[in-house]
This record gives C-alpha cells, structure tokens and sequence, in this order.
C-alpha cells in the first residue's frame, strides 16, 4: 500500500494510501472554476465529473447479496418481558464481537416523529442550493450543510448532501432546545418547527442510546450502567443524509468505506435501501425495515471495549432512480472525557489495543489530518503515540 505525505503543524507524516484529507491550496491556481454539487441538476447527468468516480477496488456491488442483521426487541429485553434474556445478549455479544452491527425493535420511538423527521428533511433538502447553503458548514467545522464534500476533498467524493447538527446531552440541565435554536439561528425564524421536530428526534435516540449502552455494558459483562455513567452527558451529533439519484450509480459512492469514529451510530434508513455492511470478507446490503433502527458499533467505543466489540465497517451506495436518505444519530463523550477501558477488559491475555484518548482528539483528527475510512483508529492511535507530549492525559503509554 503506497503512502501519502501531509505537512501539519506537528511535522511531516505519513500515512497509508490516499486517505489523508487533501487540503486546497489556494495558492495553486485552479485551472478550472471550482466544482459545485447542485442535486437538482447533476441527478439528470450521465457524464459525472471525475471527483465523483472511485476506485477500480472501491466501485460498488449494486446488486449485493442481503445479509440477516440480528433484530432485538430491546423493550421485551430490558423489560425481562421478550425472548430469554440470555439468549438475546449472546446473539447482541456474537454480533458486536464479529462486526458490530445490529437493529432494534421495540424501541418506543414514535414512528410518527420518524415520519414527520422525513417529511421535515425533504422540505429542507428539496430547497435550491442557494437556500441550503445559508446553513453552510464552514471548513473545520462539524455541524451545517455540505452539499458533497467539494471544498474539503479533492477525490472520490460521496454522491450525497448532509446536514448536521449538535445534540448535547446533560440530564442535570436538560430544558434548553438547542437543536431548534440552531435552525432558527441558520435558517430563520421559519425553520423553527423543523428544529422543534429533529430536537425531538435527538432527544428520542439520546434515549434509546443510553438505553443500548446499558445492553452493551451487560453483553460485555461489565456492571450494567457502566456505560450509561460515561455517556449519559454527552456532545452528540444529528446527521441528515440525502443521496440524489446518480445516472452512473456503479461508478460512485454515497459515503465510502469506513468506520463511525463516533461510539454508537442509531441510523435510520428510508424505504430505498443502500446501506452496505462488510462481514466475512464481502460487502452486504442490509434491507430497510420501516420500524427498526441500525446500530452500529463505532471506533472510539471499540478503543473503549478494548477491541472486543468492533467498529462495523459500511458504506452507503445510490441509484439511479430514486432520492435516499437517512438519519444517523452519532453518539460521542463530551470533547475532554479521558477514554479508556474498563480495568475489567485488561489483563495480561487482553492487554491495552489504544492509548487513553479524547473525542475531541479523534474529532480533529478526522476533520483536519484524515478522511475518516476503513482505518482510522490505528491511524489514530499511531499518531497519537508519535505526537505524545508528557503533560497530556492522552499521553500514557499502551501497556
Ligand atoms: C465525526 C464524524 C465524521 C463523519 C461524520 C461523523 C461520523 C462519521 C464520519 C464519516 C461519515 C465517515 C465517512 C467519511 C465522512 C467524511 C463522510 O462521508 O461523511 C465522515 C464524516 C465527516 O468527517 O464529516
Ligand atoms: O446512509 C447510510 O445508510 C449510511 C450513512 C453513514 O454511514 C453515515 O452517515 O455515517
Ligand atoms: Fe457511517
């Protein structure tokens, strides 16, 4: 695999292949005016620009095989009322430990609300672009609207818009409607429904979350709000993605290949399918079902599990017929929570697989060093040896 080089304010790196965020330089002249990604009217284009075209290796399987995600009726669980508990938290630990990914029914969010969450995602990205972009996320920033990924990559770019948004959590000061705050803020005052709507949403999937920690600290065999405690205050992230159709759906990407670097993602897909998920070496389509939600296990909850539950590694392909789109809800720790694993999972057989680390770090990482792929935290954790200082708490050494 060939290595790319990247100046940075910590020195020259090296990373793997081609996955380090290439930056523009605005002092290359740009021989051509810069690419725009208007869904209205590159759906209807046959010739896709070359940005939009990936890898001989990456191209994707359209008609991939469907594979069974395990379906956990997670009420009758906690509730000691569905199928025998221990069975169910094998099936969740087989699941997490091979790769990461499974649903849940019975969650107790309303379907209305995810309804209506739709019916708000289509009035916003069914906007012009022009009006989309008054939300414009800002380089280096997390939250906003991206239409593609035109200005921060160079390289195969994800045939989608997104639209991301802050959800903190803190059970001792709960009350404040930041999601509907940002909306009227970005948008205006005739936004605020829409942010009342998807306030609601994040304040349902913050539930269920911790709720699905609570399965994952049993499956692990830790104490059972052991993960509860870590996340209940968090600083999570509400992503709305919109996949256009694309007149050359074999040669491109939704999202490519990767791993959450995020510690739970609860995602919702609508009727049209296109999420992909790699397990025993093949890439799968995972068939939408319209009252579950997909969990997929993420990087910095696999450091936090000291590797033995695994970050899922998927993708999102498109079509050339009909729009997609999906809510990812991304749980994470508040920015300066020192991540490490529980004393339990560390012993002399299993010794520490990461470093101690912050989401704020990985975070970084992926928006300024590394386009967040299939590897990001061994690169991570690499770099954060490399770059340790003494006086951070991310600076002791794997044991
Ligand atoms: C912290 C995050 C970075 C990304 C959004 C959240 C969680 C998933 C990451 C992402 C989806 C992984 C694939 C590449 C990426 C650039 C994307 O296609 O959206 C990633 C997100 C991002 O960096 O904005
Ligand atoms: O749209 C999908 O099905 C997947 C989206 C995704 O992986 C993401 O937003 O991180
Ligand atoms: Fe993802």
């Amino acid at each position: 695999m060939g290595a790319t080089q990247l100046t940075t304010t910590g020195g020259t790196e090296t990373f793997p292949r081609a996955q380090v965020i290439r930056f523009r330089r605005s002092s290359i002249p740009s021989p051509s005016p810069p690419l725009v990604f208007d869904a209205a009217r590159l759906r209807h284009e046959s010739n896709i620009p070359t940005q939009f075209i990936w890898p001989e290796e990456d191209k994707p399987c359209l008609e991939a095989e469907e594979i069974h995600v395990p379906v956990i009726d997670i009420h009758g669980f906690l509730s000691g009322t569905g199928p025998a508990a221990a069975e169910t938290l094998e099936i969740i630990r087989e699941a997490c430990k091979k790769h990461g990914v499974f649903q849940v029914v019975n969650h107790g969010v309303d379907t209305g609300l995810v309804t209506e969450a739709y019916r708000c995602m289509d009035e916003f990205f069914g906007m012009p672009l022009t009006e989309k972009q008054r939300a414009q996320r800002k380089t280096g920033e997390s939250y906003g609207y991206a239409s593609s990924f035109t200005g921060r990559f160079s390289s195969n770019l994800p045939w989608k818009e997104t639209f991301s948004f802050r959800h903190a959590a803190d059970p001792d000061s709960a009350g404040h409607a930041e999601v509907e705050d940002y909306f009227v803020h970005v948008l205006g005052d005739s936004f605020r429904q829409i942010g009342r709507v998807f306030h609601e949403y994040c304040k349902e999937m913050n539930r269920l979350a911790l709720e699905i920690m609570e399965l994952l600290s049993m499956g692990l065999g830790v104490e059972r709000t052991y993960f509860t405690d870590v996340y209940k205050v968090n600083d999570s992230v509400m992503r709305l993605n919109h996949y256009p159709p694309c007149q050359k759906p074999d040669l491109t990407l939704g999202t490519g290949p990767h791993c959450d670097p995020t510690s739970l993602t609860i995602l919702h897909q609508d009727e049209v399918g296109g999420l992909q998920v790699f397990i025993d070496e093949k890439w799968h389509s995972v068939r939408p079902i319209r009252d579950a939600f997909v969990i997929n296990i993420g990087d910095t909850l696999m450091a936090l599990c000291n590797g033995i539950f695994k970050s899922c590694l998927h993708r999102a392909v498109v079509n050339s017929k009909t729009p997609r789109n999906s809510m990812a809800f991304f749980l994470c720790p508040t920015m300066e929570k020192v991540l490490s694993p529980p004393s339990e999972l560390v012993d002399d057989e299993h010794p520490r697989k990461y470093p101690d680390f912050t989401w704020s770090q990985l975070l970084e990482f992926t928006q300024k060093h590394y386009r967040a792929d299939t590897m990001t935290l061994n690169v991570f954790s690499e770099w954060l040896l490399k770059n340790q200082t003494t006086t951070h708490p991310a600076s002791k050494k794997l044991k």
